[in-house]
């Protein structure tokens, strides 16, 4: 098995105004003098891309955004397109997260739009997908990930550097995570479901693990096989948490 270095991310989400900017900072800080065995990248709200940007200029720690709109420019009030945000210091972008998909109706042909748009404005999508819990209870884990890989993916990301993250919605924010046959189980499937989308080109990409990581079960759940690293919610907003799971890598 061809496996890439392993990247963990931190999102943000709407995080960082008052104390929890205040928080931030010192782990944004604190990140770029740790020496890490894997990419590191942070994701904060879009208003706050440029400062961390300069926050962390000068080290080896990565900025993403959270999602984009899917078109470059035009009458979308309040979006963001793929190219300010690359404009405004990310190398990466954060789509189809299960809180977009439900919050905001999100579709797996409007993720891949939104993911030709990245690609064009030279960002490296992390993808997200996963079950709900009333789909894990069905037995439908592997079907509905399976589905949401061959929908969310374009055919032009192969070849290209992006990631898939792997996120059981019931798993987010609840202190609930996946047995580790599972995580491998549904790991192993969304492999397969990008080989058989975009032939040798999804071999390579990582495969993150998010929901509910923290440095208390980092280490075993970054050791299963095709798990290529981690997406972290609120783990990332503290610096104790977040490099505690680096170190884990
Ligand atoms: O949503 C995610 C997981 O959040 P946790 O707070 O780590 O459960 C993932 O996208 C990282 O934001």
């Amino acid at each position: 098995m061809k496996q890439s270095v392993k990247l963990v991310a931190g999102n943000w989400k709407m995080n960082g105004l008052g104390e929890s900017l205040a928080e931030a900072e010192t782990l944004a800080k604190a990140l770029k003098e740790q020496a890490a065995a894997c990419r590191v990248a942070l994701c904060p709200p879009a208003t706050l891309i440029a400062r961390m940007a300069q926050t962390l200029k000068g080290g080896v720690v990565e900025i993403g955004g959270q999602d984009c709109h899917a078109k470059a420019s035009g009458a979308y009030t309040g979006s963001v397109s793929a190219g300010m945000v690359r404009d405004a210091g990310a190398g990466l972008v954060i789509l189809g997260h299960s809180e977009r998909r439900a919050g905001f109706g999100e579709t797996d042909a409007d993720v891949a739009a939104k993911v030709e748009a990245a690609l064009a404005a030279g960002l490296e999508p992390i993808i997200c997908i996963g079950e709900t819990l009333q789909e894990r209870e069905a037995g439908q884990a592997v079907e509905v990930v399976s589905r949401q890989v061959a929908g969310s993916l374009p055919v032009s990301l192969a070849g290209k550097a992006f990631a898939v993250a792997y996120e059981p919605v019931w798993a987010i924010g609840t202190g609930l995570t996946p047995t580790l046959e599972q995580i491998e189980e549904v790991h192993a499937a969304v492999r397969a479901a990008m080989i058989a989308r975009l032939g040798e080109g999804g071999r390579a990409a990582p495969i993150l693990y998010g929901g509910s990581v923290k440095p208390s079960n980092a280490a075993e759940i970054l050791a299963v096989a095709e798990v290529g690293g981690a997406l972290v919610g609120g783990a990332s907003l503290k610096a104790e948490d977040f490099l505690g799971i680096i170190r884990a890598v």
